[in-house]
């Protein structure tokens, strides 16, 4: 059997005159967290919700655990969760009732709905707030409950709206480390988010810029096959050595981090510190060391193109 989970071919999604997914072309394989990594607007939660089944595409085709979407929609209910971007459960409700409204939902009979509570409200350490009215829980609490009832029915296939958008990095952490544990059970996931070190835990990735996929690949394979170097700049007058960089040849970009200017150089250049000590001859003072490529150089870089 083969082990692509979700595929699509040239799908597109028009509203009017806006193309918001343009052209897509995906193929998911099990066991992977696969993240859709691009900037508001750029047609992540569209194509989630063609892939879910919830929106029809204007054209081309869906595969989601073989079967074609947005036919399968209803036989495929058991089989996957959709967390969406806003909290989707009752916030007059205490977290106990939302769960077991999911498991309504889901048809789970009363008496394993109650031990498949237990352990998620142990899983997601929820235990302490049983009773507690959801909407007056953290962010981070309710992103763990929105979790706990997606899960419920022990979906194949996860899709996971911007996820962490709201919670702390110590939240994003954990939370991350739960995705994990579900991935070790056997779960495909789909996320999608615009923070790079959450992308940077995907094992493969989809850039996304005005519907269009600039890139994809594992995060280390769109770090090693980047075409461009990386140098940073350290010294006096950052904002005066950025202005003398930006528009210049071979320049793609510019960008201060902290006291250092980090400047992404064509590949084609062959000595790029050379090269920017020649353009830099007015400032003398500035020290320049090439680096390592990280996931933010690799997402300026293929979203710095002609949109389409
Ligand atoms: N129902 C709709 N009607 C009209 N335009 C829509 C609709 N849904 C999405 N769009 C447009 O499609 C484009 C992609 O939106 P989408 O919500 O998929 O992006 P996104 O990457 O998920 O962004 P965000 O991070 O802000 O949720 C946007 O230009 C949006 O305005």
């Amino acid at each position: 059997m083969s082990d692509i989970v979700v595929s699509t071919q040239g799908l597109t999604r028009r509203f009017g005159e806006n193309t918001a997914v343009n052209n897509l072309d995906l193929e998911i394989r099990t066991g992977q967290i696969y993240g859709f990594l691009g900037p508001n607007g750029c047609g992540k939660t569209t194509t989630m919700r063609m892939l879910t089944g919830l929106l029809t595409p204007s054209s081309g085709a869906i595969s989601v655990l073989g079967r074609s979407m947005p036919d399968a929609a209803e036989p495929l209910k058991d089989e996957i969760g959709y967390m969406t971007q806003i909290f989707s459960y009752y916030r007059d409700l205490t977290v106990l009732e939302n769960l077991r409204f999911a498991a309504e939902i889901y048809g789970i009979p009363a008496k394993s709905a109650a031990n498949r509570i237990d352990e998620l409200l142990n899983t997601y350490d929820l235990t302490t707030n049983v009773h507690q009215l959801s909407g007056s829980m953290s962010g981070g609490q309710r992103q763990k409950l929105a979790l706990a009832a997606t899960v419920m029915h022990r979906p194949k296939l996860l899709f996971l709206d911007e996820p962490t958008s709201a919670v702390d990095p110590e939240t994003r952490r954990t939370f991350w480390e739960q995705l994990f544990d579900l991935v070790d059970q056997g779960a495909t996931m789909i996320v999608s988010t615009h923070f790079m070190d959450e992308a940077e835990r995907c094992h493969r990735l989809a850039i996304l810029q005005h519907g269009v996929k600039k890139a994809d690949g594992s995060p280390s394979q769109l770090m090693d096959d980047l075409q461009a170097d990386v140098v940073e700049v350290e010294g006096p007058d950052l904002r005066k050595v950025k202005h003398a960089l930006d528009g210049q040849p071979k320049i793609l970009s510019t960008a201060q981090v902290g006291s250092r200017l980090r400047v992404l150089v064509e590949k084609s250049e062959p000595q790029p510190v050379d090269m920017l000590r020649g353009q830099l001859a007015a400032f003398p003072d500035l020290s320049l060391t090439p680096q390592r490529p990280n996931l933010e150089d690799v997402f300026v870089s293929a979203t710095r193109g002609p949109e389409q």
